[in-house]
Protein backbone atom coordinates (compact mmCIF):
# COMPACT_ATOMS: atom_id res chain seq x y z
CA UNK A 1 0.00 0.00 0.00
CA UNK A 2 1.25 3.62 -0.72
CA UNK A 3 -0.26 7.03 -0.38
CA UNK A 4 0.42 9.72 -2.42
CA UNK A 5 -1.43 13.30 -2.50
CA UNK A 6 -2.16 15.50 -5.78
CA UNK A 7 -4.39 18.42 -6.39
CA UNK A 8 -7.63 17.59 -5.69
CA UNK A 9 -9.29 18.34 -9.28
CA UNK A 10 -13.17 16.89 -9.11
CA UNK A 11 -15.17 15.80 -5.82
CA UNK A 12 -16.18 12.77 -4.76
CA UNK A 13 -14.40 9.16 -4.52
CA UNK A 14 -13.87 6.54 -6.92
CA UNK A 15 -12.41 3.08 -6.08
CA UNK A 16 -11.07 0.58 -8.84
CA UNK A 17 -8.59 -0.77 -11.06
CA UNK A 18 -5.85 0.98 -13.22
CA UNK A 19 -6.38 1.54 -16.15
CA UNK A 20 -2.79 2.85 -17.65
CA UNK A 21 -3.57 5.29 -20.27
CA UNK A 22 0.76 5.91 -21.11
CA UNK A 23 1.66 6.67 -24.24
CA UNK A 24 4.88 3.51 -25.41
CA UNK A 25 8.16 4.74 -27.20
CA UNK A 26 7.56 4.16 -30.82
CA UNK A 27 11.63 4.94 -31.66
CA UNK A 28 13.14 2.05 -33.71
CA UNK A 29 17.19 0.74 -34.07
CA UNK A 30 16.90 -1.32 -36.86
CA UNK A 31 16.90 0.64 -40.25
CA UNK A 32 18.01 -2.04 -43.02
CA UNK A 33 17.48 -5.55 -43.57
CA UNK A 34 18.56 -8.56 -45.64
CA UNK A 35 15.27 -10.22 -45.98
CA UNK A 36 12.85 -8.00 -48.18
CA UNK A 37 10.84 -10.73 -47.95
CA UNK A 38 10.03 -11.73 -44.36
CA UNK A 39 9.73 -7.63 -43.91
CA UNK A 40 6.95 -7.38 -45.71
CA UNK A 41 5.45 -10.09 -43.90
CA UNK A 42 5.45 -8.16 -40.87
CA UNK A 43 4.52 -5.65 -42.55
CA UNK A 44 1.33 -7.59 -43.95
CA UNK A 45 0.73 -9.18 -40.20
CA UNK A 46 1.11 -5.25 -38.79
CA UNK A 47 -1.05 -4.02 -41.13
CA UNK A 48 -4.20 -6.63 -40.53
CA UNK A 49 -3.94 -6.45 -36.98
CA UNK A 50 -3.89 -2.30 -37.09
CA UNK A 51 -7.48 -3.21 -39.45
CA UNK A 52 -8.80 -5.10 -36.60
CA UNK A 53 -8.28 -3.22 -33.82
CA UNK A 54 -9.79 -0.33 -35.96
CA UNK A 55 -12.72 -2.08 -36.44
CA UNK A 56 -13.42 -3.21 -33.15
CA UNK A 57 -12.81 0.89 -31.96
CA UNK A 58 -14.88 2.11 -34.58
CA UNK A 59 -18.16 -0.43 -33.53
CA UNK A 60 -17.19 -0.10 -30.13
CA UNK A 61 -17.19 3.90 -30.17
CA UNK A 62 -20.03 3.84 -32.51
CA UNK A 63 -22.04 1.92 -29.72
CA UNK A 64 -20.45 3.72 -27.08
CA UNK A 65 -20.26 7.38 -27.88
CA UNK A 66 -22.35 7.23 -31.12
CA UNK A 67 -21.61 7.31 -34.59
CA UNK A 68 -20.29 10.74 -34.95
CA UNK A 69 -17.28 9.94 -32.75
CA UNK A 70 -16.58 6.69 -34.57
CA UNK A 71 -16.45 8.62 -37.69
CA UNK A 72 -12.64 9.05 -37.12
CA UNK A 73 -11.69 6.01 -36.96
CA UNK A 74 -13.47 5.21 -40.98
CA UNK A 75 -11.24 7.85 -42.35
CA UNK A 76 -7.94 6.43 -40.22
CA UNK A 77 -9.50 2.51 -41.92
CA UNK A 78 -9.32 4.34 -45.26
CA UNK A 79 -5.75 5.38 -44.68
CA UNK A 80 -4.62 1.67 -44.21
CA UNK A 81 -6.71 0.43 -47.10
CA UNK A 82 -4.79 3.32 -49.39
CA UNK A 83 -3.18 0.97 -52.61
CA UNK A 84 -0.58 3.45 -52.96
CA UNK A 85 0.37 4.31 -49.34
CA UNK A 86 0.60 0.78 -48.92
CA UNK A 87 3.00 -0.02 -52.21
CA UNK A 88 5.21 2.76 -51.63
CA UNK A 89 6.36 1.04 -48.73
CA UNK A 90 6.26 -2.31 -49.92
CA UNK A 91 8.58 -0.45 -52.44
CA UNK A 92 10.88 0.91 -49.94
CA UNK A 93 11.33 -2.42 -48.52
CA UNK A 94 11.97 -4.85 -51.22
CA UNK A 95 13.78 -1.83 -53.02
CA UNK A 96 15.91 0.07 -50.59
CA UNK A 97 16.03 -2.57 -48.33
CA UNK A 98 14.33 -0.44 -45.66
CA UNK A 99 13.38 -2.26 -42.29
CA UNK A 100 9.64 -2.21 -42.31
CA UNK A 101 9.16 0.19 -39.62
CA UNK A 102 11.94 2.32 -41.60
CA UNK A 103 9.87 1.98 -44.62
CA UNK A 104 6.76 2.81 -42.80
CA UNK A 105 8.45 6.11 -41.13
CA UNK A 106 9.65 7.11 -44.37
CA UNK A 107 6.28 7.03 -46.49
CA UNK A 108 4.39 8.16 -43.57
CA UNK A 109 6.17 11.22 -43.35
CA UNK A 110 6.25 12.07 -47.30
CA UNK A 111 2.65 11.82 -47.40
CA UNK A 112 2.00 13.82 -44.19
CA UNK A 113 4.24 16.45 -45.29
CA UNK A 114 2.72 16.32 -48.76
CA UNK A 115 -0.79 17.02 -47.23
CA UNK A 116 -0.15 19.46 -44.78
CA UNK A 117 1.32 21.41 -47.48
CA UNK A 118 -1.36 21.46 -49.74
CA UNK A 119 -4.00 24.50 -50.32
CA UNK A 120 -6.85 22.45 -49.38
CA UNK A 121 -8.36 22.16 -45.88
CA UNK A 122 -8.95 18.73 -46.49
CA UNK A 123 -6.13 17.14 -47.76
CA UNK A 124 -4.27 18.69 -44.81
CA UNK A 125 -6.85 17.44 -42.59
CA UNK A 126 -5.46 13.97 -44.08
CA UNK A 127 -2.05 14.50 -42.77
CA UNK A 128 -3.46 14.19 -39.42
CA UNK A 129 -4.99 10.36 -39.85
CA UNK A 130 -1.82 9.42 -41.39
CA UNK A 131 -0.06 9.90 -38.27
CA UNK A 132 -2.59 8.53 -35.85
CA UNK A 133 -2.82 5.24 -38.62
CA UNK A 134 1.25 5.17 -38.75
CA UNK A 135 1.48 5.23 -35.39
CA UNK A 136 -0.73 2.23 -34.65
CA UNK A 137 0.54 0.19 -37.14
CA UNK A 138 4.26 0.96 -35.93
CA UNK A 139 3.31 0.00 -32.33
CA UNK A 140 2.75 -3.74 -33.88
CA UNK A 141 5.82 -3.76 -35.80
CA UNK A 142 7.69 -3.02 -32.35
CA UNK A 143 5.12 -5.26 -30.72
CA UNK A 144 3.84 -2.80 -28.16
CA UNK A 145 0.47 -1.82 -26.88
CA UNK A 146 -1.35 1.48 -27.58
CA UNK A 147 -3.23 2.36 -24.90
CA UNK A 148 -6.97 2.41 -26.59
CA UNK A 149 -9.55 4.35 -23.84
CA UNK A 150 -12.12 3.93 -26.60
CA UNK A 151 -12.34 0.19 -26.03
CA UNK A 152 -12.73 0.33 -21.62
CA UNK A 153 -15.41 -1.80 -20.85
CA UNK A 154 -15.26 -2.70 -17.08
CA UNK A 155 -15.04 -0.36 -13.95
CA UNK A 156 -11.72 1.75 -14.22
CA UNK A 157 -9.38 4.81 -13.04
CA UNK A 158 -7.18 5.98 -16.01
CA UNK A 159 -3.93 7.21 -15.16
CA UNK A 160 -1.83 9.15 -17.31
CA UNK A 161 0.96 11.42 -17.30
CA UNK A 162 -1.47 13.77 -18.67
CA UNK A 163 -5.25 13.71 -20.29
CA UNK A 164 -5.34 15.20 -23.58
CA UNK A 165 -9.42 16.78 -24.28
CA UNK A 166 -9.10 14.12 -27.52
CA UNK A 167 -8.41 11.13 -24.65
CA UNK A 168 -11.00 12.34 -22.44
CA UNK A 169 -13.35 13.10 -25.35
CA UNK A 170 -13.22 8.81 -25.82
CA UNK A 171 -13.99 7.83 -22.41
CA UNK A 172 -17.11 6.19 -21.17
CA UNK A 173 -18.36 7.49 -18.18
CA UNK A 174 -20.36 4.17 -17.75
CA UNK A 175 -16.73 2.59 -16.96
CA UNK A 176 -14.13 5.56 -16.37
CA UNK A 177 -14.81 6.01 -12.36
CA UNK A 178 -12.11 8.57 -12.14
CA UNK A 179 -8.70 9.96 -13.11
CA UNK A 180 -5.09 10.22 -11.74
CA UNK A 181 -2.51 12.33 -13.82
CA UNK A 182 1.10 13.61 -12.97
CA UNK A 183 0.50 16.56 -14.34
CA UNK A 184 -1.78 19.45 -14.67
CA UNK A 185 -3.33 21.43 -12.26
CA UNK A 186 -7.37 22.57 -11.14
CA UNK A 187 -7.75 24.36 -14.20
CA UNK A 188 -6.47 21.92 -17.08
CA UNK A 189 -8.53 20.67 -19.33
CA UNK A 190 -8.36 17.68 -17.96
CA UNK A 191 -9.51 18.56 -14.71
CA UNK A 192 -12.38 20.76 -16.15
CA UNK A 193 -13.56 17.56 -18.08
CA UNK A 194 -13.69 15.31 -15.04
CA UNK A 195 -16.09 17.88 -13.18
CA UNK A 196 -18.51 18.18 -16.00
CA UNK A 197 -18.37 13.91 -16.42
CA UNK A 198 -19.14 14.42 -12.82
CA UNK A 199 -16.45 11.60 -11.93
CA UNK A 200 -13.61 12.42 -9.34
CA UNK A 201 -10.32 13.20 -10.45
CA UNK A 202 -6.60 13.98 -9.03
CA UNK A 203 -4.07 16.08 -11.29
CA UNK A 204 -0.66 16.86 -10.67
CA UNK A 205 0.74 13.94 -9.09
CA UNK A 206 3.70 13.83 -9.99
CA UNK A 207 4.35 10.05 -9.84
CA UNK A 208 0.94 7.92 -10.61
CA UNK A 209 2.18 6.17 -13.40
CA UNK A 210 5.47 5.63 -11.99
CA UNK A 211 3.87 3.96 -8.79
CA UNK A 212 1.13 1.81 -10.46
CA UNK A 213 0.74 -0.68 -12.93
CA UNK A 214 -2.13 -2.25 -15.12
CA UNK A 215 -4.98 -3.57 -12.78
CA UNK A 216 -3.78 -2.28 -9.50
CA UNK A 217 -6.15 -1.19 -7.16
CA UNK A 218 -6.40 2.47 -6.76
CA UNK A 219 -8.75 4.98 -4.05
CA UNK A 220 -8.73 8.72 -5.52
CA UNK A 221 -10.03 11.03 -3.23
CA UNK A 222 -11.17 14.21 -5.29
CA UNK A 223 -12.21 15.96 -2.52
CA UNK A 224 -8.76 16.74 -0.93
CA UNK A 225 -6.31 14.93 -3.31
CA UNK A 226 -4.97 11.84 -1.79
CA UNK A 227 -4.65 8.72 -3.82
CA UNK A 228 -4.22 5.10 -1.94
CA UNK A 229 -2.16 2.50 -4.21
CA UNK A 230 -3.59 -0.97 -3.50
CA UNK A 231 -5.47 -0.09 -0.46
CA UNK A 232 -5.39 -2.50 2.83
CA UNK A 233 -9.30 -4.04 2.85
CA UNK A 234 -9.85 -1.77 6.55
CA UNK A 235 -8.77 1.71 4.35
CA UNK A 236 -11.58 0.09 1.10
CA UNK A 237 -13.96 -0.12 4.01
CA UNK A 238 -13.21 3.60 5.33
CA UNK A 239 -13.27 4.73 1.99
CA UNK A 240 -16.57 2.93 1.27
CA UNK A 241 -18.27 4.73 4.38
CA UNK A 242 -16.62 7.95 3.12
CA UNK A 243 -18.42 7.43 -0.25
CA UNK A 244 -21.29 7.02 1.52
CA UNK A 245 -21.61 10.18 3.60
CA UNK A 246 -20.60 11.92 0.19
CA UNK A 247 -23.90 10.47 -1.34
CA UNK A 248 -25.80 11.57 1.76
CA UNK A 249 -24.74 14.99 1.58
CA UNK A 250 -25.23 15.51 -1.91
CA UNK A 251 -28.68 14.09 -1.17
CA UNK A 252 -29.59 17.16 1.26
CA UNK A 253 -27.97 19.54 -1.45
CA UNK A 254 -30.77 18.13 -4.07
CA UNK A 255 -33.45 19.64 -2.00
CA UNK A 256 -32.18 23.45 -3.05
CA UNK A 257 -32.87 22.03 -7.08
CA UNK A 258 -35.68 24.58 -7.57
CA UNK A 259 -34.77 27.17 -5.11
CA UNK A 260 -33.47 30.55 -6.42
CA UNK A 261 -29.93 31.31 -5.49
CA UNK A 262 -30.59 33.96 -3.15
CA UNK A 263 -28.31 35.43 0.11
CA UNK A 264 -29.57 36.21 3.39
CA UNK A 265 -29.97 39.69 2.81
CA UNK A 266 -32.34 39.15 -0.39
CA UNK A 267 -29.67 39.42 -3.09
CA UNK A 268 -30.75 36.83 -6.20
CA UNK A 269 -27.54 36.28 -8.32
CA UNK A 270 -27.87 33.35 -11.24
CA UNK A 271 -26.05 29.98 -10.57
CA UNK A 272 -25.16 28.74 -13.95
CA UNK A 273 -23.43 25.31 -15.60
CA UNK A 274 -20.43 24.91 -18.15
CA UNK A 275 -20.57 22.34 -20.58
CA UNK A 276 -18.42 21.29 -23.72
CA UNK A 277 -21.12 19.60 -25.82
CA UNK A 278 -25.04 19.12 -25.92
CA UNK A 279 -24.82 15.70 -23.31
CA UNK A 280 -24.05 17.81 -20.54
CA UNK A 281 -26.85 19.56 -20.37
CA UNK A 282 -29.00 16.97 -18.27
CA UNK A 283 -26.58 16.83 -15.32
CA UNK A 284 -27.18 20.90 -15.52
CA UNK A 285 -30.73 20.38 -15.18
CA UNK A 286 -30.75 17.78 -12.51
CA UNK A 287 -28.77 19.78 -10.59
CA UNK A 288 -30.74 22.94 -10.99
CA UNK A 289 -28.63 25.06 -13.44
CA UNK A 290 -30.11 28.89 -14.23
CA UNK A 291 -28.01 28.92 -17.46
CA UNK A 292 -25.42 27.75 -19.54
CA UNK A 293 -22.79 30.18 -18.40
CA UNK A 294 -19.71 28.81 -20.99
CA UNK A 295 -20.51 26.59 -23.38
CA UNK A 296 -16.61 25.13 -24.75
CA UNK A 297 -17.66 25.04 -28.68
CA UNK A 298 -14.14 23.98 -29.02
CA UNK A 299 -14.97 20.25 -28.02
CA UNK A 300 -17.22 20.13 -31.12
CA UNK A 301 -14.13 20.46 -33.33
CA UNK A 302 -12.17 17.66 -31.47
CA UNK A 303 -11.62 13.65 -31.52
CA UNK A 304 -12.49 14.00 -35.02
CA UNK A 305 -10.62 14.19 -37.99
CA UNK A 306 -12.31 17.01 -40.04
CA UNK A 307 -14.07 20.74 -39.41
CA UNK A 308 -17.64 20.46 -37.99
CA UNK A 309 -19.98 21.75 -40.98
CA UNK A 310 -22.46 24.43 -39.97
CA UNK A 311 -25.03 22.46 -39.92
CA UNK A 312 -23.83 19.92 -37.71
CA UNK A 313 -22.95 22.71 -35.65
CA UNK A 314 -26.28 24.94 -35.64
CA UNK A 315 -28.06 21.18 -34.35
CA UNK A 316 -25.83 21.19 -31.53
CA UNK A 317 -26.47 24.32 -30.90
CA UNK A 318 -30.30 24.26 -31.60
CA UNK A 319 -30.20 21.28 -29.05
CA UNK A 320 -28.65 23.02 -26.04
CA UNK A 321 -30.81 26.18 -26.26
CA UNK A 322 -33.90 24.33 -26.61
CA UNK A 323 -33.13 21.40 -23.33
CA UNK A 324 -32.33 25.15 -21.73
CA UNK A 325 -36.29 26.43 -22.47
CA UNK A 326 -35.77 30.24 -22.17
CA UNK A 327 -33.02 29.79 -20.17
CA UNK A 328 -29.55 31.84 -20.74
CA UNK A 329 -27.30 30.14 -22.68
CA UNK A 330 -23.46 31.80 -23.43
CA UNK A 331 -21.53 30.00 -26.16
CA UNK A 332 -17.97 30.60 -26.80
CA UNK A 333 -16.63 31.01 -30.43
CA UNK A 334 -13.92 28.73 -30.68
CA UNK A 335 -11.03 28.94 -28.70
CA UNK A 336 -8.53 26.68 -29.73
CA UNK A 337 -4.62 27.19 -29.06
CA UNK A 338 -2.96 26.02 -25.62
CA UNK A 339 -3.41 23.28 -24.04
CA UNK A 340 -6.67 22.84 -26.56
CA UNK A 341 -5.14 20.96 -30.23
CA UNK A 342 -6.93 20.19 -32.70
CA UNK A 343 -4.44 17.75 -34.99
CA UNK A 344 -6.01 17.78 -38.03
CA UNK A 345 -5.87 22.00 -38.71
CA UNK A 346 -2.04 21.46 -38.55
CA UNK A 347 -0.88 24.32 -36.27
CA UNK A 348 2.93 25.38 -36.27
CA UNK A 349 4.38 24.31 -33.21
CA UNK A 350 4.99 27.90 -31.25
CA UNK A 351 7.40 28.34 -28.42
CA UNK A 352 4.79 29.80 -25.63
CA UNK A 353 1.73 28.43 -26.90
CA UNK A 354 -0.46 30.03 -24.27
CA UNK A 355 0.84 33.23 -25.01
CA UNK A 356 0.41 32.49 -28.89
CA UNK A 357 -1.44 31.99 -32.25
CA UNK A 358 -5.07 31.07 -30.40
CA UNK A 359 -9.07 31.73 -29.78
CA UNK A 360 -10.17 35.30 -31.35
CA UNK A 361 -6.31 35.49 -32.90
CA UNK A 362 -7.05 32.67 -34.75
CA UNK A 363 -10.83 32.89 -35.70
CA UNK A 364 -10.00 36.38 -37.11
CA UNK A 365 -7.20 35.08 -39.83
CA UNK A 366 -9.31 31.96 -40.45
CA UNK A 367 -12.63 33.31 -41.64
CA UNK A 368 -13.63 30.07 -43.26
CA UNK A 369 -14.08 28.70 -39.64
CA UNK A 370 -15.22 31.79 -37.96
CA UNK A 371 -17.69 32.95 -40.37
CA UNK A 372 -19.50 29.04 -40.33
CA UNK A 373 -19.67 28.99 -36.79
CA UNK A 374 -21.48 32.37 -36.20
CA UNK A 375 -23.71 31.95 -39.01
CA UNK A 376 -24.71 28.04 -37.00
CA UNK A 377 -25.28 30.38 -33.82
CA UNK A 378 -27.70 33.22 -35.66
CA UNK A 379 -29.66 30.42 -37.21
CA UNK A 380 -29.95 28.67 -33.69
CA UNK A 381 -30.62 32.09 -32.05
CA UNK A 382 -34.42 31.70 -32.75
CA UNK A 383 -34.45 28.36 -30.23
CA UNK A 384 -33.84 29.61 -27.37
CA UNK A 385 -31.75 33.20 -25.33
CA UNK A 386 -28.62 33.03 -26.96
CA UNK A 387 -25.46 35.07 -25.74
CA UNK A 388 -22.29 35.45 -28.53
CA UNK A 389 -18.83 35.52 -26.35
CA UNK A 390 -15.59 36.08 -27.21
CA UNK A 391 -12.22 34.41 -26.06
CA UNK A 392 -9.26 35.51 -24.96
CA UNK A 393 -10.06 39.65 -26.38
CA UNK A 394 -7.09 41.47 -25.46
CA UNK A 395 -7.36 44.68 -27.13
CA UNK A 396 -10.88 46.90 -28.29
CA UNK A 397 -9.99 46.24 -31.89
CA UNK A 398 -10.78 42.75 -31.90
CA UNK A 399 -13.84 42.80 -30.57
CA UNK A 400 -14.86 45.33 -32.63
CA UNK A 401 -14.01 43.33 -35.80
CA UNK A 402 -15.03 39.83 -34.08
CA UNK A 403 -18.61 42.33 -33.71
CA UNK A 404 -18.36 43.18 -36.92
CA UNK A 405 -17.73 39.94 -38.91
CA UNK A 406 -20.68 38.94 -36.33
CA UNK A 407 -23.04 41.52 -38.09
CA UNK A 408 -21.81 41.16 -41.43
CA UNK A 409 -23.33 37.54 -41.40
CA UNK A 410 -26.54 38.22 -39.22
CA UNK A 411 -27.34 41.28 -42.62
CA UNK A 412 -26.60 37.90 -45.07
CA UNK A 413 -28.50 35.30 -43.53
CA UNK A 414 -31.11 38.14 -43.14
CA UNK A 415 -30.95 38.70 -47.23
CA UNK A 416 -31.18 35.07 -47.27
CA UNK A 417 -34.68 35.13 -45.83
CA UNK A 418 -33.33 33.36 -42.82
CA UNK A 419 -34.93 34.59 -38.94
CA UNK A 420 -32.37 35.47 -36.70
CA UNK A 421 -33.43 36.54 -32.86
CA UNK A 422 -33.46 40.16 -32.68
CA UNK A 423 -32.05 40.11 -29.08
CA UNK A 424 -28.63 38.41 -28.79
CA UNK A 425 -26.25 39.88 -26.01
CA UNK A 426 -22.52 39.97 -27.64
CA UNK A 427 -20.12 39.81 -24.94
CA UNK A 428 -16.42 38.45 -24.25
CA UNK A 429 -14.11 37.02 -21.96
CA UNK A 430 -11.99 38.98 -19.75
CA UNK A 431 -8.78 36.48 -18.95
CA UNK A 432 -6.21 38.89 -20.06
CA UNK A 433 -4.92 41.52 -17.60
CA UNK A 434 -5.09 44.34 -20.56
CA UNK A 435 -8.63 43.60 -20.78
CA UNK A 436 -9.34 43.93 -17.22
CA UNK A 437 -7.20 46.58 -16.87
CA UNK A 438 -9.43 48.70 -19.65
CA UNK A 439 -12.77 47.11 -18.69
CA UNK A 440 -14.33 51.15 -18.18
CA UNK A 441 -13.35 51.53 -22.09
CA UNK A 442 -15.08 47.64 -23.02
CA UNK A 443 -18.05 48.13 -21.33
CA UNK A 444 -19.00 50.50 -23.62
CA UNK A 445 -19.32 48.49 -26.09
CA UNK A 446 -19.87 44.65 -24.60
CA UNK A 447 -23.45 43.66 -23.61
CA UNK A 448 -21.38 41.72 -20.61
CA UNK A 449 -18.89 40.72 -19.31
CA UNK A 450 -17.59 36.85 -18.52
CA UNK A 451 -14.42 37.06 -16.36
CA UNK A 452 -12.24 33.50 -17.51
CA UNK A 453 -10.04 33.81 -13.90
CA UNK A 454 -8.69 30.48 -15.40
CA UNK A 455 -6.41 32.29 -18.09
CA UNK A 456 -6.79 35.54 -15.93
CA UNK A 457 -4.80 34.15 -13.37
CA UNK A 458 -2.03 32.19 -14.81
CA UNK A 459 -1.40 35.73 -17.23
CA UNK A 460 -1.16 37.95 -13.97
CA UNK A 461 0.99 36.43 -11.75
CA UNK A 462 3.16 34.56 -15.21
CA UNK A 463 2.33 31.10 -14.01
CA UNK A 464 1.60 28.52 -16.18
CA UNK A 465 -2.05 26.99 -15.20
CA UNK A 466 -0.58 23.33 -16.07
CA UNK A 467 2.54 23.09 -14.27
CA UNK A 468 2.17 22.17 -10.81
CA UNK A 469 5.51 23.41 -9.90
CA UNK A 470 4.66 26.85 -10.18
CA UNK A 471 1.24 26.07 -8.62
CA UNK A 472 1.97 27.73 -5.39
CA UNK A 473 2.05 31.15 -7.63
CA UNK A 474 -1.25 29.85 -8.85
CA UNK A 475 -3.27 32.04 -6.50
CA UNK A 476 -7.06 32.58 -6.98
CA UNK A 477 -7.10 34.59 -3.97
CA UNK A 478 -4.19 37.04 -4.44
CA UNK A 479 -5.14 40.45 -3.97
CA UNK A 480 -4.07 41.56 -7.74
CA UNK A 481 -6.52 39.33 -8.81
CA UNK A 482 -9.38 40.54 -6.62
CA UNK A 483 -8.54 43.69 -7.50
CA UNK A 484 -8.96 43.32 -11.41
CA UNK A 485 -12.04 41.33 -10.81
CA UNK A 486 -13.25 44.42 -8.74
CA UNK A 487 -12.65 46.44 -11.40
CA UNK A 488 -14.35 45.21 -13.92
CA UNK A 489 -17.33 44.22 -11.86
CA UNK A 490 -17.48 48.09 -11.09
CA UNK A 491 -16.76 49.12 -14.92
CA UNK A 492 -19.66 46.92 -15.98
CA UNK A 493 -22.31 48.36 -13.20
CA UNK A 494 -21.26 51.63 -14.14
CA UNK A 495 -22.33 51.26 -17.73
CA UNK A 496 -25.68 49.34 -16.85
CA UNK A 497 -23.96 45.80 -17.79
CA UNK A 498 -23.62 42.45 -16.10
CA UNK A 499 -20.54 40.36 -15.29
CA UNK A 500 -20.40 36.69 -15.07
CA UNK A 501 -17.44 34.50 -13.79
CA UNK A 502 -16.64 31.22 -15.71
CA UNK A 503 -13.60 30.34 -14.48
CA UNK A 504 -13.00 27.56 -11.94
CA UNK A 505 -13.28 29.99 -8.83
CA UNK A 506 -16.43 30.52 -9.48
CA UNK A 507 -17.14 27.93 -7.60
CA UNK A 508 -14.82 27.78 -4.75
CA UNK A 509 -16.11 27.56 -1.53
CA UNK A 510 -13.50 29.90 -0.17
CA UNK A 511 -13.87 32.77 -3.13
CA UNK A 512 -17.89 32.70 -3.60
CA UNK A 513 -18.01 34.88 -0.24
CA UNK A 514 -15.57 37.14 -1.90
CA UNK A 515 -17.39 37.40 -5.64
CA UNK A 516 -20.33 37.92 -3.54
CA UNK A 517 -19.04 40.62 -1.95
CA UNK A 518 -17.52 41.83 -4.63
CA UNK A 519 -20.76 42.18 -6.80
CA UNK A 520 -20.82 39.65 -9.08
CA UNK A 521 -24.16 38.45 -11.06
CA UNK A 522 -23.68 35.25 -12.82
CA UNK A 523 -21.33 32.24 -11.35
CA UNK A 524 -20.64 29.47 -13.68
CA UNK A 525 -19.28 26.56 -13.00
CA UNK A 526 -19.43 22.63 -13.16
CA UNK A 527 -23.06 21.10 -12.72
CA UNK A 528 -22.18 19.31 -9.77
CA UNK A 529 -21.04 21.74 -7.95
CA UNK A 530 -23.53 24.47 -8.37
CA UNK A 531 -26.28 22.83 -5.30
CA UNK A 532 -23.29 23.26 -3.25
CA UNK A 533 -22.78 27.13 -3.96
CA UNK A 534 -26.78 27.38 -3.90
CA UNK A 535 -26.26 26.10 -0.44
CA UNK A 536 -23.50 28.23 0.34
CA UNK A 537 -24.60 31.68 -1.03
CA UNK A 538 -28.59 31.16 1.33
CA UNK A 539 -26.20 31.30 4.27
CA UNK A 540 -24.40 34.56 3.77
CA UNK A 541 -25.36 38.02 3.85
CA UNK A 542 -24.24 40.20 0.66
CA UNK A 543 -24.02 43.16 3.05
CA UNK A 544 -21.40 41.45 5.57
CA UNK A 545 -19.57 39.74 2.27
CA UNK A 546 -19.50 43.31 1.03
CA UNK A 547 -17.12 44.80 4.18
CA UNK A 548 -14.86 41.42 3.62
CA UNK A 549 -14.20 41.90 0.12
CA UNK A 550 -13.43 45.55 0.27
CA UNK A 551 -10.92 44.77 3.72
CA UNK A 552 -9.39 41.98 1.36
CA UNK A 553 -8.98 43.92 -1.68
CA UNK A 554 -6.33 46.18 0.37
CA UNK A 555 -4.39 43.21 1.62
CA UNK A 556 -0.78 42.08 0.57
CA UNK A 557 -0.64 38.67 0.36
CA UNK A 558 -3.24 35.92 -0.50
CA UNK A 559 -2.34 34.50 2.71
CA UNK A 560 -3.74 37.23 4.48
CA UNK A 561 -7.05 37.14 2.65
CA UNK A 562 -7.54 33.11 2.60
CA UNK A 563 -6.91 33.67 6.76
CA UNK A 564 -9.68 36.70 6.66
CA UNK A 565 -12.39 34.42 4.47
CA UNK A 566 -11.75 31.49 6.69
CA UNK A 567 -12.64 33.52 10.20
CA UNK A 568 -15.49 35.09 8.70
CA UNK A 569 -16.54 31.54 7.52
CA UNK A 570 -16.39 30.12 10.70
C1 LIG B 1 -13.13 29.68 -18.51
C2 LIG B 1 -11.94 29.90 -19.02
O1 LIG B 1 -11.59 29.42 -20.24
P1 LIG B 1 -10.79 28.05 -20.48
O2 LIG B 1 -10.67 27.36 -19.15
O3 LIG B 1 -11.58 27.27 -21.46
O4 LIG B 1 -9.49 28.56 -21.00
C3 LIG B 1 -10.93 30.67 -18.30
O5 LIG B 1 -9.86 30.96 -18.83
O6 LIG B 1 -11.21 30.98 -17.12
MG1 LIG C 1 -9.57 30.70 -20.97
Amino acid sequence: MKKITGIPASNGIAMAKVYHLIEPDLTYDQTNTNNPYDEVHRLNDALHVTKEDLQAIRTHTENTLGIEHAEIFSAHLLVLEDPEFIKQIKDKITEDHLSAEAALDEVSKFFMNLFENMDNEYMRERAADIKDVSKRVMAHLLGVTLPNPALINEEVIVVAHDLTPSHTAQLNRKYVKGFATNIGGKTSHSAIMARSLEIPAVVGTKEITALTKQGDCLIIDGNNGQVIINPSNELKEIYKEKQIAFKKQKQIWSTLKNEQSISKDGIQVELAANIGSPDDVRAVLENGGEGIGLYRTEFLFMGKSTLPSEDEQYKAYKTVLEAMNGKPVIVRTLDIGGDKEIDYLQLPEEMNPFLGFRAIRFCLENEHIFRPQLRALLRASVHGNLKIMFPMVAALEEFRQAKGILLEEKNALQDEGVIVSPSIEVGIMVEIPSTAVLAKQFAKEVDFFSIGTNDLIQYTMAADRMNERVAYLYQPYHPAILNLVHQVIEAAHNEGKWVGMCGEMAEDPLAIPLLLGLGLDEFSMSASSILPARSQIRDLSKADMEIVAHDALAMGTAEEVVSLIKSKLK
